[in-house]
């Protein structure tokens, strides 16, 4: 009984996510159990060095998402007087569905001299925003997924590396536990206010869906945006120690869902439609009913974001809370109303405080040779 000796076993951290293709990884890519997230600033207005950098980061990128390292020779296979060109703590352990995701601040094209889409123009300001510069916007950005937290640490730590010159870091976070689903293979998990996230999210299957909502179609400009998306990133920070004094009955009617099961009040199943129309029994500043696509002009956004612990605030509070990405055709169109929607009337903001905030264009999947942000820099 049992295995063979002879059998391979089953890869548990997923194997390795195709590196090119239409879209980038880390889309719709079933989302991974941890992120390391990263803005950086360029720190020259060099164009070559710049595509110099967005070379080399494509070709480590590549590598370590296939479960290599970094660079030929590695952590221990080089010159013993030199650096190693890979910090080696990812040696030995697979690719762990590493995806690498690549974007480009407004900030960025402002430097270099190239003109913004107008979707990236700066987000307006939203009500309590409690916005730290410190952990807003950037340059670039680097989304590190996986299902092993070093190995995503290790793939952000080596690019960072390599940019050594021609940028530096901004602002990272590291997140721990998905709250978002992006596949209908994937069981819905939690966030930190205990309730099942990202129940009603576009799913991956929902091709027609992602076309309307997620990828940028050619006729909407520009040429190098086709077939990519925009990412939003907000660092909410969660008053967890608050929420927990507050009575299951009233954590229901805020997020507007059961908390065991996830279904929408009044429903039984999670996967239940709400019913929003009238004599619904969830109510009218419930989250799910303020930022449903009804109640945003048929908007809709792929949530792709992560549970966080930065320590404490020295203070007695966690310092904890939800990082939320999202991907999107417009940020303007979809993210902007369902935001200022949920600022103005969502009682969950009395629970809740957003302290960073960042967009970045992300371009389409590169084809075989490609570099990442080669059709914006080369034109
Ligand atoms: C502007 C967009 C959104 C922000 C910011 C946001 C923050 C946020 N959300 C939760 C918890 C839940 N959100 C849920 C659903 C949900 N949230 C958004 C958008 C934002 N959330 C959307 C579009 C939806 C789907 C709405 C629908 O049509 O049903 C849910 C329910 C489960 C689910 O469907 O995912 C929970 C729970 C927190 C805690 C939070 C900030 C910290
Ligand atoms: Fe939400």
């Amino acid at each position: 009984a049992g295995e063979s000796a002879t059998e391979p076993a089953p890869d548990p951290s997923g194997g390795v996510v195709p590196f090119r293709g239409p879209h980038q990884a880390g889309i719709v890519t079933p989302a991974q159990d941890r992120l390391h997230f990263v803005a950086l600033d360029l720190t020259t207005t060099d164009r070559r060095a710049v595509i110099s950098l967005l070379q080399r980061w494509t070709t480590a990128a590549e590598r370590m998402t296939a479960g290599a390292e970094a660079a030929p020779g590695g952590a221990v296979n080089r010159n013993p007087e030199a650096p190693p060109s890979d910090t080696g703590e990812a040696l030995g352990l697979p690719a762990a569905a590493l995806t690498i995701t690549f974007g480009i601040g407004g900030s960025l094209l402002d430097k270099l001299g190239i003109p913004r889409p107008p979707e990236l123009a700066d987000l307006p300001p939203f009500q309590q925003d409690q916005l730290d510069p410190a952990f807003s916007g950037g340059d670039l950005c680097l989304q590190a997924c996986a299902n092993d937290p070093q190995v995503a640490v290790h793939a952000v730590r080596n690019l960072v590396r390599t940019g050594f010159g021609t940028t530096s870091v901004r602002w990272s976070q590291l997140g721990f536990g998905r709250t978002s689903s992006t596949s209908t293979t994937q069981q819905t998990h939690r966030n930190l206010f205990g309730f099942k996230d990202g129940t009603n999210n576009l799913k991956a299957e929902e091709t027609d869906l992602l076309d309307q909502h997620v990828w940028v179609p050619p006729e909407q400009g520009p040429p190098w945006m086709a077939g990519g998306t925009y990412l939003v990133a907000r660092r909410i920070r969660m008053h967890v120690e608050t929420w927990d004094r507050t009575s299951l009955a009233e954590q229901e009617s805020l997020t507007g869902r059961t908390k065991g099961v996830g279904a929408p009040i009044g429903q039984a199943q999670e996967f239940d439609l709400p019913n929003l129309g009238p004599g619904s029994p969830i109510g009218v500043d419930a989250h799910i009913r303020l930022a449903s696509a009804e109640n945003n002009g048929g908007a809709k956004i792929l949530r792709r974001g992560y549970n966080f612990v930065d320590g404490s605030d020295g203070l007695g509070h966690l310092n904890a809370g939800l990082f939320f990405v999202a991907f999107m055709r417009d940020p303007h169109r979809q993210f902007v109303p369902m935001q200022s929607a949920l600022a103005r009337r969502d009682k969950m903001m009395e629970y809740i405080e957003h302290t960073g905030s960042a967009v970045f264009a992300v371009p389409p999947g590169l084809g075989d040779g490609a570099y990442w942000g080669r059709t914006v820099l080369e034109g």
